[in-house]
Formats: structure tokens, C-alpha cells, sequence
């Protein structure tokens, strides 16, 4: 119980955190951390919630399939699915997703390539890419509405590439997750600089664009995406 607890605080300070960064608009995003691998176990936000707010409600324990433990009107965040998929695949023990406006138009700019990929960037090596000509690419994903689909799409991605750092929904928000929590909130961060980053030289340096989502001077030309 005492390991629950702790965990609870660790994910509500990540909670006001992010709020602090006012990415949780409209009730938005969802946050999961585990507290026991075998049988699979994690505590998530509840659905619906003001993210804003610190509550005793937050949060609900749910089983391997998001399934609520224990007696609890708490309902869990519509998305349980993708976090139970991430901890399933992967050797995460946080999942974070947030809808932002960088996010958003990051993925819609890029949609119709299915991924976008940075280079050229310091943060990059946040991601523990120390290379100078490293790069991170996140994949984009249709916004199904169908959200057992939604998960199953993570799901197969990272059974294609259990190394990915995150995943973009179009028009929706970024997931991300880390081994531990400070590196989930991590990777968020840095995904987060890098959209922004883009999206702002974008528009200072509209010439470098034929067209809105078209790089006139080739693929390697431009050193904050690819
Ligand atoms: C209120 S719009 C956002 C939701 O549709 C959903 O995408 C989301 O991120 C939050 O859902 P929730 O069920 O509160 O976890
Ligand atoms: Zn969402």
C-alpha cells in the first residue's frame, strides 16, 4: 500500500507539472504509472477529470486490461487501452499524453508521411542519441474512434519498433512513455521542443517551403526535421 502511495505522488507531481506547462486543455490527456509488473498493475487517471486539479479521485488502480481493482465509482480514462498496450510491449513503467497545439499541427503537417524525424538538434540527445547526425522520428497515426483499434495500432508499432519513444495520433496529442517516469516526462519535453521548434521556423522562414508541408530544398537541407 505504502508502494501505491508512493507511486500515486510520483504521478501526481508529474500531473501538476505538465498542468504548470498548461497541457491539459479541455480536460484532455491521460497519465498511467505501474506499480506491479506480474500480474500487471498501474494507477491512471480517472476519466474525465480537470488534470488541472489535485484530488483524491485522480487516479484509479486498474488490472492488465484496465479493468478498475477494488470498489471504486471511478470510471478510467477512455485511452486505458493504449497505457495496458505500452506496459504489455514495452519495459515502460510511465505513460504520458497530452493533446497540445504544437503536437497537433505537427501531426497534421506530416500526416501524409506516417512519421516525422529531427535532426540537427541538441535535445535530440535526450532521447540518448549522442551522434552529431542523430535523429528521432515519432510515427503518426490515424485518430480512430474505435479506440480498442487506436490501441491495437500502438500495439503493432511497437511490435515493428519496441525502441520507439512515443507515438503521434493525428489531430489528437503525443503518448509517450520511459523505463521510468523522469524519463517519460523526459522524452514528452523534448518531443514537445522539437515540435515547437519546428512549427516556429516554419513560419519565420516560410520561403524555405514551396508549398505549406513541402521542403523545396530536399530532405537534408533543412536541419530541424526530415
Ligand atoms: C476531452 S477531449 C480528450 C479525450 O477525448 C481524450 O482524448 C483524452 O485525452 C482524455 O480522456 P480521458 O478519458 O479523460 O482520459
Ligand atoms: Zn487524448
Amino acid at each position: 500500500m505504502i508502494e501505491v502511495a508512493k507511486k500515486w505522488r510520483t504521478l501526481a507531481d508529474i500531473k501538476d507539472e505538465l498542468a504548470a506547462r498548461d497541457w491539459f486543455p479541455g480536460t484532455s490527456g491521460n497519465l498511467s504509472i505501474r506499480v506491479r509488473e506480474d500480474p500487471l498493475t498501474f494507477l491512471v487517471t480517472a476519466s474525465g477529470k480537470d488534470k488541472r486539479k489535485r484530488t483524491e479521485e485522480d487516479f484509479l488502480l486498474v488490472d492488465q486490461d484496465g479493468n478498475p481493482l477494488g470498489n471504486t465509482h471511478l470510471k478510467a480514462s477512455a485511452e486505458v487501452g493504449i497505457h495496458a498496450e505500452i506496459y504489455r510491449r514495452t519495459g515502460a513503467t510511465c505513460c504520458l499524453h497530452v493533446h497540445t497545439l504544437d503536437n497537433n499541427l505537427i501531426s497534421e503537417l506530416y500526416a501524409s508521411e506516417g512519421r516525422v524525424t529531427f535532426c540537427g538538434q541538441e535535445l535530440i540527445k535526450a532521447f540518448g542519441i549522442w551522434e552529431e547526425d542523430g535523429e528521432i522520428s515519432i510515427p503518426i497515426i490515424p485518430n480512430y474512434a474505435d479506440l480498442d483499434l487506436l490501441s491495437k495500432e500502438f500495439g503493432s508499432l511497437l511490435l515493428q519498433d519496441p525502441l520507439l519513444k512515443g507515438i503521434l495520433i493525428r489531430n489528437h496529442g503525443i503518448t509517450t512513455w520511459g523505463a521510468t517516469p523522469l524519463e517519460a516526462k523526459k522524452y514528452l519535453e523534448a518531443f514537445e521542443f522539437l515540435f515547437s521548434y519546428h512549427i516556429k521556423l516554419r513560419l519565420l522562414q516560410p520561403n524555405l517551403y514551396a508549398k505549406w508541408g513541402e521542403d523545396v530544398h530536399g530532405t537534408n537541407t533543412i536541419s530541424s526535421y526530415r
